[in-house]
């Protein structure tokens, strides 16, 4: 191992500071749709100048002049627009990086507690919602402004205009309502359940051996393929639905044009209004419905986006930590567990009732019980990992689960029965990349008897560990081995330590647990043998799977 071998800084974590809010971007964004809506107001009032002041005066030139206003007026609203689509484009990729990154860490809470689907899901949402923001929607939104504007000008122009435009834009809203409500929940569970189906299909290429070696492919199709079949046939009815509902919306367009002609003719033959007036009302009243229009042709974008923001709350909440409290001054040194409850979710019984017990620092436990009896689940809970029906767990007075994780994970050292290697290479998954000193990884890898297996390999501390880094299992496990000891956590859970290992390497792991207990850590092995560790142990705790449990003192 070079001494010269630095552990980098920790990758990403979450930024301290909030990023700047949105708050005022999104006041300039406003303000420049009042601008962008104030210079819209020409045409109407340019043409109704042009028709009724030029056709009476004569005057050319004037009309060369408001050619030129109406010219200039359409080049400022134009760069105004321009604007104000590059400001909405960065605010939308600033919320998206603010989800994110909530998001991730929702995720992972969520999917530990069983809701892989949920958690598969919400950083497409994510995704959904940042294609909604950088899209033309927060533009229509913004666009609604003209609607007041419109309507008050064409109230000026004549009560009977305003009645007119009022009306369609009230039609066209409707639509628009009626075709989010009609589809929004369908398009969400065809998305959930096309999210589901690839996930499947995903976890089943991962077991390819065993899919391509006894030629389970086509079962594996044939359970994949009526799913996502199911969610795309969803998907296009609410589609079809959709495009029926814009077919209606165009006839609506259409409707209110001919309304407001043959309101304008009436008013002429009337001698209500000039044909100034005429003119300048057909082309307001498209003003107060059109942005109704937009929105409604994007239905697809805004239904989506708003049906994701909603999963991404929930999964907020929902992945939120238990509220922190603080360390129990009262509490003995070592591990506490206090009239712990756990249940197998939905299941009818508990597997562990009501069970109490103290490892103090330098104690041995060994777990034991059948197959299917509770172990991983308790230690879950004894991690923090999962909450309990009832009951606490303590390390050194602190709640394992109600600690902030920050504070309660470097006390802890785990061994799962997958080694869950992260991405990156053994001296960072052995320093929990942590960027800390090197030489502490390489000592816990020389505790466990890993030191020499990681020579062996082609880059040494410096080779990939992640999954796709191509370890053995024996050597995946001793990494994760290290890693569980590394910096001496107070408390270290080790499932079943000595599955895949060589003799070598039993025997040096058992080295290490002696010295780490003579260190001070407590220790909980899981064993299907108990009596193997029984020269090391000092108690043994037995699950029966019902909720009963016995635990024998050895020494
Ligand atoms: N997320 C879950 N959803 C439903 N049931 C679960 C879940 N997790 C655990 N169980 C059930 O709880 C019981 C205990 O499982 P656990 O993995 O804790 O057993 P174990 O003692 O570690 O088994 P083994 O020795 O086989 O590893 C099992 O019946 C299991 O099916």
């Amino acid at each position: 191992m070079s001494a010269t071998l630095r552990l980098p800084a920790p990758a990403s974590r979450l930024p301290r500071r909030a990023p700047a809010s949105v708050a005022p971007v999104l006041a300039v964004c406003i303000l420049l749709s009042v601008a962008i809506q104030a210079t819209m107001l020409t045409t109407p009032l340019l043409t109704m100048h042009a028709f009724d002041g030029v056709m009476e005066s004569h005057n050319l030139d004037s009309l060369w002049v408001l050619a030129l206003a109406f010219l200039i007026a359409l080049l400022l609203g134009g760069t105004l627009r321009h604007l104000r689509a590059a400001l909405l484009a960065g605010l939308a990729e600033r919320v998206g990086r603010r989800l994110q990154l909530g998001a991730l860490a929702a995720t992972v809470r969520v999917a530990l507690d069983g809701d892989r689907v949920a958690a598969g899901r919400a950083l497409q949402d994510v995704a959904e919602l940042r294609r909604m923001l950088g899209g033309s929607v927060p533009a229509d939104v913004l666009d609604l402004l003209s609607i007041p504007v419109a309507l008050g000008f064409l109230w000026l122009l004549h009560p009977l205009f305003f009645a007119v435009a009022l009306i369609a834009a009230l039609l066209q809203a409707a639509l628009g309502v009626l075709a989010d409500r009609t589809t929004r929940d369908v398009v969400s569970t065809a998305t959930t359940d096309e999210a589901r189906t690839r996930r499947d299909l995903v976890g089943r290429l991962t077991q390819r051996d065993m899919v391509l070696g006894l030629g389970l492919l086509p079962a594996v199709l044939g359970r994949f393929a009526p799913a996502q079949a199911q969610a795309m046939r969803t998907r296009g009815a609410a589609e079809r639905q959709a495009q029926a509902l814009a077919g209606l919306l165009e006839f609506a367009t259409f409707l209110q044009q001919i309304a407001i002609v043959c309101a304008g003719v009436w008013l002429l033959l009337r001698h209500e209004i000039s044909p100034g007036s005429m003119l300048a009302a057909a082309t307001m009243v498209n003003f107060a419905t059109r942005p109704v229009v937009h929105l409604v042709g994007h239905w697809r974008d805004w239904s989506l986006g708003i049906a994701a923001a909603r999963r991404l709350v929930d999964i907020a909440h929902r992945g939120r930590p238990p509220a922190a409290v603080p360390p129990d001054p009262a509490a003995p040194p070592g591990l506490a567990v206090q009239d712990l409850t756990i249940r197998a979710p939905g299941a009818p019984r508990p597997l562990v009732e009501d069970l109490s017990f103290i490892l103090p620092p330098g104690g041995i436990l060994v777990l034991a019980g059948r197959n299917g009896a509770g172990k991983t689940t308790l230690i879950r809970a004894l991690l923090g990992l999962a909450e309990p029906e009832a009951g606490r767990v303590l390390l050194d007075g602190h709640d394992t689960l109600r600690s902030p994780r920050a504070e309660i994970g470097p006390r802890l050292g785990y061994l799962p029965q997958e080694p869950q290697l992260l991405e990156g290479s053994v001296i960072e998954n052995v320093g929990r990349f942590a960027g800390g000193d090197t030489e502490v990884a390489v000592a816990a890898a020389r505790r466990v008897g890993a030191h020499a297996a990681i020579g062996r390999l082609p880059r040494g501390y410096e080779n990939g560990a992640g999954p796709d880094a191509g370890l053995s299992g024996g050597q995946s496990r001793l990494v994760a081995l290290a890693r569980a000891f590394h910096g001496a956590p107070r408390l270290i859970v080790l499932d079943e330590p000595e599955a895949g290992l060589d003799g070598a390497a039993r025997a040096a792991l058992r080295e290490g647990v002696a010295q780490v207990r003579a260190e001070g850590s407590a220790l909980l092995l899981v064993s299907h043998d108990p009596r193997a560790w029984s020269g090391t142990a000092d108690r043994v705790l037995r699950l029966h799977g019902d909720g009963a449990w016995e635990l024998e003192v050895l020494r």
